[in-house]
């Protein structure tokens, strides 16, 4: 997902400043990235491993929903290893010789990124198989029935292939990877630290219980924690007489300015929500229809805004369709038709 389809679904729009400030902050290390302790551990070993062998690391697959850190894992990756890095995305990449032409310019050890990968050509893709697997592709010259194909072989390279939607991806490309990292949203004590360091980077004074409070209701996801961090600074700086000190007051006040809920959902996970509470009486409903009824891309749907609204328990998915839970219908204060009010129900842990 690029950061431009990004801005949908974040509660504050990026700007190129803020973009800048996020490429800032990206940590150059396993030892500085936060959390994800289980992907961290298993890229060093694979990491250390191959060092000692002195060979490219396996080729690595890292899913997870948008803003968790793929493309920061993957620069580490490179710069772990001291090795170069090439960029690239899988919307990039429509044709086989797009892929052919990275292919054949890498330079030995090179990592090469290709982002969004499950939205690449599929003709690339058949190149690629080859390409992981023995470092080699087939590139056809002449056109027609005089056509003929001459293998190329290539400097060994580490493919660091990123995705929203693993389950996209076909088998033969998905088992050519060594290794596939599962990125989890980050609990609250995890975004601390990332907004600590993200503080601390910025200049900015804030306290421990504002910080606790930011934590809490940026969906997860680090890319989110840093961009309320800006705009509870902007408030500081605005509100704070001269002093410029964020205190959990001036976070309330400033996300309530942007319209961030006390869950951390934003414009697009409330519209969700409301569809299924108010339209469908709670559900089930199915992926498209929902998709329909609130005008986004079912895809958006399913890798951005389902994935945390399961995870903090205001959905379930079921064979039949997305249902809402009781937590979900006395957090929008609604009452299910026929149900009991939201005072009646027992107030879980929400
Ligand atoms: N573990 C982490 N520790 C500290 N900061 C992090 C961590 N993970 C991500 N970030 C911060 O969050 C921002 C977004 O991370 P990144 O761009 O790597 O996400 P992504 O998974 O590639 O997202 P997308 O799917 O949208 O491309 C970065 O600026 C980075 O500073
Ligand atoms: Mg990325």
């Amino acid at each position: 997902m690029s950061d431009a389809d990004l801005d949908l679904t974040d509660p504050v729009l990026a700007s190129e400043a803020e973009l800048a400030f996020e490429g800032a902050l990206r940590p150059r290390s396993l030892e500085e990235f936060v959390g994800q302790t289980r992907v961290r551990g298993q890229l060093q070993l694979l990491l250390s491993a191959a060092a000692l062998q002195q060979r490219t690391p396996d080729h690595i697959l890292l899913a997870g929903p948008p803003g968790l850190g793929k493309t920061t894992l993957a620069m580490i990756v490179a710069h772990e290893g001291g090795r170069p890095l090439r960029m690239s995305s899988g919307p990039a990449i429509q044709h086989a010789g797009d892929l052919a032409a990275i292919l054949s310019s890498l330079v030995p050890g090179e990592v090469l990124f290709i982002d969004e990968i499950h939205r690449m050509a599929r003709s690339a893709e058949e190149m690629l198989y080859l390409a992981m697997e023995d470092f080699r592709i087939d590139i056809m010259v002449g056109k027609g029935a005089g056509a003929t194909s001459v293998p190329l072989d290539l400097a060994p390279f580490t493919l660091v292939g990123a995705t929203t939607r693993a389950g996209l991806l076909p088998n033969p490309l998905r088992d050519r990877f060594g290794f596939t990292a599962h990125l989890e949203f980050y609990d609250e004590s995890e975004l601390e630290q990332v907004l600590s360091r993200a503080a601390a980077m910025l200049g900015l004074a804030i306290d421990r219980e504002a910080v606790a409070e930011i934590a809490g209701r940026c969906r997860g996801t680090p890319r989110i924690a840093n961009r309320l961090l800006r705009r509870v600074r902007d408030y500081a700086l605005v509100h704070a007489s001269g002093s410029g000190r964020a205190d959990v007051e001036s976070v309330r006040a400033a996300l309530e300015l942007y319209d961030v809920d006390p869950l951390g959902l934003d414009r697009l996970d409330r519209a969700v929500m409301l569809t299924i509470l108010t339209r469908f009486g709670g559900g089930p409903v199915g992926l498209n229809t929902l998709a329909v009824s609130v005008g986004e891309e079912a895809e958006t749907i399913e890798a951005v805004v389902e994935p945390f609204l399961v995870r903090i328990g205001l959905i379930t998915r079921t064979p039949r369709g997305r249902v809402a839970t009781p937590a979900a219908w006395r957090h929008f204060g609604l009452v299910r038709e026929g149900g009991e009010s939201p005072a009646t129900l027992p107030i879980d842990d929400l």
